[in-house]
């Protein structure tokens, strides 16, 4: 399937092209016209205005997406008004499979455009090429939690950030094993890519990760304030095996022996790699604090040191969001703690994934079917794609109203031991 030259969506191209704007995929071998989509992009977040040696970069890392741009051709500028580009990316399911996801990223609309339906027909348009190419769920991180549940997106997972006073825990986790050393993005990134392919396979919720997304987790990209500050550290099992590495930054201020660690990111193929890593970053000398971003909600932690209230939970956020297109695919995909069979009726405003639904399991392995049966459970696809991955938010859902029916036999089915998790932004 080459996602990337699919043609552009007719529906959003007219309705654009009434509003007088022009929606065209982008060709990302042509410097200047994705030099112009990577500036809108970069300023569509507020970022810095990109020098020649990040758009190149960018360029070289971004060039194999489907990349789309709108246009207002009355402007005098040649940049787009509007941004998004899309993936195919492999999404690790309960059960380990990893299924065909179509990633989103880098929607955008010039601040001059804005609220004019630009977005709608963005998002629209992804949607409906995704599911006209039979991809069974989209999948995005978002930078705000308002925006993408009117598309039947619902959030899948949920990120924990947590600052630790190093100064007052110390270990009380097993003893651990293997051999840490310094090491450099330049020597490393080729195994940081393996290791972190098996970060990515091992727990569902996380996402095969392009060159560019792995990248820029083992080392500051081109342009990065800090790059100076950066240290990366690998653990190697005791028989050698590349398992695991974190990359952080260090921050001083007055006092010399209180020192913050911001952790860029930790990974972990293996518990003895995660005990090894999280003890390294806790005993490091002249430092009283260790800040860390996007772990699971089941980061062991509290566990690891001596003084619980040591180790505070400084956010937990919505992270991936689902949107199912397929209900069959996707949810014969992944496999299922206990067995048991439900009739689920999906409601989808945009017509791709609604209709009503036997999902029955044996031995943990689904079979969906579409029934005339009566439904055990009615939710909206957002609502679908919130259990999706086995995050426990069925109850929650039902109390507000976004379920209806036998929710808790709903939760049962879905729920997995090991919560969901995404621990990179996309
Ligand atoms: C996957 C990602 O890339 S996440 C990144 C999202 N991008 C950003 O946050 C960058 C800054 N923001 C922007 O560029 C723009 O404001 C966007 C992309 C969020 C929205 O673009 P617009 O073209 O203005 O949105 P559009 O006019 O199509 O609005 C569609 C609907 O979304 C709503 N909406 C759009 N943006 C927001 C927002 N930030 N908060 C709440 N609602 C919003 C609109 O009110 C409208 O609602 P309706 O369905 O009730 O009519």
């Amino acid at each position: 399937m080459d996602y990337r030259t699919q043609p552009i969506d007719p529906t959003s191209e007219r309705d654009l092209s009434a509003g007088g704007l022009r929606l065209a995929l982008v060709d990302t071998t042509d410097a200047a016209a994705f030099d112009g989509w990577i500036r809108a992009d970069f300023r569509g977040f507020h970022s810095g205005r990109p020098k020649e040696e990040v758009l190149e970069e960018a360029r070289g890392y971004l060039g194999g997406r489907r990349t789309t741009g709108v246009y207002d051709d009355a402007i005098p500028t040649r940049e787009p008004v509007g941004t998004v580009n899309s993936w195919v990316a492999p999404l690790t399911v309960p059960g380990g499979a990893r299924v065909d996801a179509w990633a989103i990223s880098s929607v955008t609309v010039a601040p001059t455009h804005r609220r004019r339906g630009i977005a709608r027909a963005l998002l629209g348009g992804e949607l409906r090429t995704a599911h006209a190419l039979g991809v069974p769920l989209a999948i995005l991180t978002v930078s705000e939690s308002v925006i993408y549940g009117r598309w039947g997106f619902g959030p899948a997972t949920y990120a924990t950030a947590w600052t630790v006073d190093t100064k007052r825990v110390r270990w009380a986790g097993a003893e651990t094993t293997g051999r840490l050393s310094f090491t450099d993005p330049e020597e490393y990134r080729d195994t940081a890519e393996r290791v972190l392919d098996r970060v990515m396979a091992g727990r569902h919720g996380e996402i095969g990760l392009e060159t560019y997304l792995a990248h820029r987790l083992t080392g500051p990209l081109k342009g990065n304030t800090e790059a100076d500050q950066y240290r990366l550290v690998r653990y190697d099992s005791p028989s050698g095996e590349p398992e695991g590495f974190v990359s952080y930054t260090v921050k001083g201020d007055d006092d010399f022996t209180r020192h913050t660690v911001d952790v860029s990111y930790l990974a972990a193929a293996t518990d003895e790699a995660l005990t090894a890593l999280w003890r390294y970053l806790l005993e490091l000398d002249l430092v009283a604090s260790v800040k860390v971003w996007t772990r699971g909600v089941d980061e062991p932690l509290p566990a690891l040191v001596s003084d619980i209230r040591g180790a505070q939970v400084t956010a937990v956020e919505d992270h991936l969001w689902v949107r199912i297109l397929d209900v069959p695919a996707a949810l014969q995909a992944r496999t299922y703690e206990g067995d048991g069979s439900i009739v689920l009726e999906v409601a989808d405003d945009l017509g791709m994934a609604g209709g009503r639904y036997r999902l029955t399991v044996t031995d943990g392995r689904a079979e969906v079917a579409t029934t005339e049966d009566d439904a055990d459970v009615t939710l909206p696809v957002a609502s679908l794609g919130s259990v999706y991955l086995g995050h426990d938010t069925a109850r929650a859902l039902a109390l507000a109203g976004r379920i209806q029916g036998d929710a808790e036999a709903l939760d049962r089915l879905f729920r997995t031991a090991v919560p969901p998790r995404l621990s990179t932004w996309f």
